[in-house]
């Protein structure tokens, strides 16, 4: 346990479950708190090589090393380095935590029953999945007593007050707003991921979604726009959606290739860090999104978007989609509220006409639709973001 007196070490444990998602999200986590604040911050991952797609300068073969000030441990069983107690200890989206762990908790938690002046054990965190459904309110930092006697926080992201907050890093908005005031960053970002024949003028979508049959509807509407429309998809599920209309097999796809059809021309895409994910995401007029990390980008990112949520049992992501283009339409003129709705739903639930007819209906030049994506993110963060909220529960827990 860290003396009164040196910096504060705070530990945080990440099991890949599929995707990269719980791993996006833990790493900006990681990487916010360890810029921001003065914390020492150790990250445990099960899974270095899918770790490496999303942070590419990672080694998966070290069991320990530094990037961006954050300390990255290859959680392995058992532990190849000692687990040393900190002062806060988070699990990401209740992960369950290595024996020599719990262990060492158990103990301090025995020696502090016997000695008062003995180390506490550290404050345990579990981070939940971000959802907009309004009970996460009164179950964020609830507690939950452990058989052993310790107890685990329940932290929940959220979009009001009284929630646990979203992950935004200080000035993001104004990188962003720097960013997209200069249109030559656009062309300069996409010459550097090698992408050619991207006019200024050019619409421009990207692509990170799951499969859907939506998918290839919505290419089809794009072959016969009127304008050009260039398609960026980084390798990956999106891709396999779309096989009918492509001249190659999906394995034959690389970074960098382009497949003309119509008016669509679709861009391979490699994988980048997180911080060159976002730039794309700023560059783009609309950005098709998944999961949980890139779905909170595209409204960072200030433009409109489509949200292909992650599938759970019984459908009930599509009660999670719900509640959030409830929140998200709420001072959208009513026509417009419904078309993006039908949009979004029709595209999670693979309804290609209904996904084709609302992308008409929404336009790429949708005025209204881009300055309500402007206004979202200044109004989502309610004032404070989850870094800054959580080291204030850690404070007053
Ligand atoms: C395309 C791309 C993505 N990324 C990052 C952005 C995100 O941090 C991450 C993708 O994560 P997500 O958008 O959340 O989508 P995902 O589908 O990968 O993750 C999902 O994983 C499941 C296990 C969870 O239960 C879901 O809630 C969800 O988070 O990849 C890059 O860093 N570079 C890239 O080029």
């Amino acid at each position: 346990m860290t003396s009164q007196n040196s910096p504060e070490r705070w530990d945080i444990f990440c099991a890949v479950v599929d995707n990269y998602g719980d791993i996006g999200v833990t790493w900006r986590l990681a990487k916010q708190l360890s810029a921001e604040q003065p914390i020492a911050i150790t990250l445990w991952v099960d899974d270095l090589k899918s770790f490496s797609h999303i942070l590419p300068a990672l080694d998966p073969e070290l069991v320990s090393q530094v990037h961006f000030g954050v300390t990255i441990n290859q959680w392995s069983t058992p532990l190849a380095i000692a687990y040393q107690t900190g002062n806060v200890l988070i699990e990401a989206f209740a992960c369950e935590l290595p024996e020599q762990v719990k262990t060492s908790l158990i103990a301090m938690q025995q020696a502090s029953k016997l000695d008062s002046s003995a180390a506490k054990p550290p404050l345990w965190l579990n981070l939940e999945y971000l959802s907009a459904e309004s009970w996460v309110e009164g179950c964020h930092g609830l507690p939950s007593m452990q058989a052993s006697g310790l107890k685990k926080y329940f932290y929940f992201p959220g979009f009001t007050a009284k929630t646990g907050g979203l992950i935004c890093e200080n000035k993001l908005f104004e990188k962003r707003d720097a960013w997209q005031l200069n249109l030559q960053n656009r062309q300069d970002l996409f010459a550097s991921l090698g992408l050619s024949g991207i006019e200024p003028i050019d619409k421009v979508v990207s692509v990170f979604s799951y499969e859907t049959k939506a998918l290839l509807a919505l290419c089809e509407t794009w072959q016969d726009s009127e304008q050009t429309i260039h398609a960026l998809f980084p390798k990956g599920r999106s891709l396999n959606s779309l096989q009918s209309i492509l001249p190659c097999s999906i394995e034959e796809l690389s970074a960098g290739m382009q497949i003309k059809l119509g008016n669509l021309v679709i861009h391979i895409l490699p994988m980048t860090d997180q911080e060159g994910y976002d730039k794309l995401l700023w560059s783009c007029d609309f950005n098709i999104v998944r999961g949980e990390d890139s779905f909170l980008r595209a409204q960072w990112a200030a433009k409109p978007f489509i949200w292909h949520i992650y599938a759970q049992e019984d459908d009930y992501h599509l009660i999670k989609l719900d509640a959030f283009m409830q929140l998200y339409c709420n001072n959208l003129p009513p026509e417009l509220a419904k078309s993006w709705k039908v949009l979004n739903l029709a595209f999670n639930n693979e309804q290609q006409e209904l996904t084709a007819s609302h992308w008409q209906k929404i336009n790429l030049v949708d005025l209204p639709l881009l300055q309500h994506a402007k206004q979202w993110p200044i109004d989502a963060i309610n004032d404070v973001d989850l870094v800054s909220r959580l080291v204030q529960f850690v404070k007053n827990s």
